[in-house]
């Protein structure tokens, strides 16, 4: 941002001049949020407030405690949040990784993995046991005596990681009081969480290896379990760019962030810091709730909200939680069974009766048929269940259970959304199904799967995300193959594929536009504009 960019025009507000006390009456055009008797105060105080200047402020309210507002408009993409992490360090349960670069280490059976000379954990090689990351902790194991022996197994999830990032929380009491406190003053949940599975684990495996493994008794039970509920409440899962592996930071700002099931953000983790960018998906206006999503965006409101009671400790009541039909996308609805039988339309649905409850019956639309909520939520786990244990290397497995499930459950079910999303990324992107490869009857269904999946990105993901980018990319790809080869077979006129290769250049202006945010795809859409457009101009 250039120096004098925020400088806006006078404005009729009244607040005291941030440089000397004295009734102002303008203020930061960027954040709304100081003010200045005079343009020379304004320019003087630049040099403080450019740090501080951010186009939202922190609000609390009962039902979302605190949360992020905009106090100004917002235009879609602009970066409202850039800050690196308080803490960073493995999750729960972690495939095998290093401690010092957040690497996944690789198991070779039969081969030593490396341990650190201090402490014994296992890292990528000498070279990782002077990060930063690892220090701190290292230093503290050996001081207490400590040497872990833990057996890494290439595939497998490794308990002993849960208490890494908890420790690492701990230590900065010590390194850095004031990240401390800001974590302690977080919100945990604590009450909510005593005696379920996970706060039992914890308790044992945490605390037990915090106070007994590393005589950390400075710290009390209680300071330890709450470090573990602030952590499970406010942390984000960080997916690193090589896609190898998970881990999850804690962010100051970001953690104020209050959730939506249709948010108007997306986030995204760069650098070797780990820096976090929330940028905007959609304009937002002065005074709305910035927000993200906690969950999964093609999962049903049951799903969900289930999800969000059991990891984030709160009843989701956004509106489209509050819509029955997930507005007007049906996303969780299932076909009526006994419409189908009287010979009604296929697509009469179920939908609850009553969305905020989760034991709430589910009632077809136009009968009179009703099942109980708590056999659609058995359901769904079932399906669930199913999904997971799919074989993914292929799309046979998948369109399997399209075909099984085409009568029970409705086409914009989200298990059946997420299956054909899957299908829509295996089509033209897999070994065997590469896009040239693919017979015109894949190419054909790739589309509408495309299609398809849009129109509900468009309502429930709307403007900028990375869901919209993934599909508008791929929808475009498809289409330039089809019109080439529809016009090769004269199926098409040169004119009717030259409309087709501009409405697919705009596609991908769109997709480019959406996903340069992305690693993994903005060289290659960079590429891909270049050539349409060569291709553009040599048909014209
Ligand atoms: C990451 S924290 C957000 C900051 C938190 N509100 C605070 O006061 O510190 C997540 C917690 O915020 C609350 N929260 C976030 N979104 C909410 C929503 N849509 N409805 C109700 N509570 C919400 C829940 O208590 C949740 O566990």
């Amino acid at each position: 941002m250039s120096s004098y960019s925020v400088f806006g025009g006078p404005r009729t507000m009244t607040g005291s001049c941030a440089v000397c006390q004295a009734v102002a009456t303008q203020c930061c055009s960027s954040c709304h949020l100081v003010f200045y008797c005079s343009r020379e105060h304004q320019k003087q105080h630049w040099k403080i407030h450019k740090t501080q200047c951010t186009p939202y402020k922190v609000e609390v309210s009962e039902r979302l405690g605190h949360h992020v507002v905009a106090t100004r408009d917002i235009q879609q993409g602009e970066v409202i949040i850039e800050e690196e992490p308080i803490v960073l360090g493995p999750k729960v349960l972690s495939l095998p990784l290093c401690l010092g670069c957040g690497r996944r280490i690789k198991v070779i059976e039969g081969e030593e993995v490396y341990k650190c000379s201090g402490c014994g954990w296992p890292l990528c090689g000498s070279h990782c046991e002077t990060s930063p990351f690892h220090v701190p902790e290292c230093n503290l194991m050996k001081e207490r005596g400590f040497r872990a022996d833990i057996n890494l197994k290439e595939d497998k999830k490794e308990a002993a990681y849960c208490s890494i990032t908890p420790l690492r929380c701990l230590l900065l009491k010590k390194h850095d009081q004031s990240k401390y406190e800001g974590i302690v003053k977080m919100q945990s949940h604590l009450k909510e969480r005593r005696d379920t599975p996970l706060y039992n684990i914890f308790k044992n495996n945490v605390v037990g290896f915090l106070r007994n493994a590393l005589g950390m008794t400075e710290f009390s039970e209680e300071t330890i379990l709450r470090i573990t509920a602030i952590l499970d409440t406010n942390s984000f899962e960080i997916r690193r760019s090589e896609g190898d592996i998970k881990v999850r930071g804690l962010y100051s700002k970001a953690a104020m962030l209050s959730h939506d099931c249709k948010p108007n953000t997306k986030h995204f983790f760069r650098g070797p810091k780990y820096t976090l960018k929330l940028v905007s998906t959609v304009p937002i206006k002065k005074g709305e709730i910035i927000c993200v999503t906690y969950t999964q965006t093609l999962w049903g409101t049951l799903e969900r909200r289930a999800h969000l009671k059991q990891s984030k400790c709160f009843d989701c009541t956004c509106l489209r939680c509050s819509d029955a039909t997930e507005l007007g996308t049906y996303i969780g609805a299932i076909n009526c069974s006994q419409c189908k039988k009287s010979g009604g339309k296929r697509n009469d649905k179920l939908i609850s009766t009553s969305p905020l409850e989760p034991s709430a019956p589910w009632k077809c639309e136009v009968c009179s048929h009703t099942i109980p909520g708590r056999q659609m939520a058995w359901g769904n786990d079932a399906i669930r269940r199913e999904i997971s244990a799919l074989d993914k290397s292929k799309p046979q497995g998948l369109e399997d259970f399209l075909d099984k499930y085409k009568g029970a459950l409705h086409p914009a079910n989200g298990h059946i959304l997420e299956v054909k999303y899957a299908l829509s990324q295996m089509y033209g992107n897999m070994q065997g199904f590469l896009l040239s490869e693919l017979p015109d009857r894949l190419l054909e269904r790739k589309i509408n799967l495309c299609t398809e999946l849009l129109e509900i990105a468009d309502v429930l993901d709307p403007g900028s995300t990375r869901l919209r980018g993934v599909l508008l990319y791929d929808l475009q790809a498809t289409m330039v193959v089809q019109a080439k080869r529809d016009l090769a077979s004269d199926k098409i006129t040169k004119a009717a594929a030259q409309d087709i290769m501009g409405e697919s250049m705009t596609l991908l202006q769109l997709a480019a536009e959406i996903l340069k945010t992305e690693d993994d795809m903005a060289h290659l859409l960079q590429d891909k504009l270049a050539n349409l457009s060569k291709e553009l101009e040599c048909d014209s």
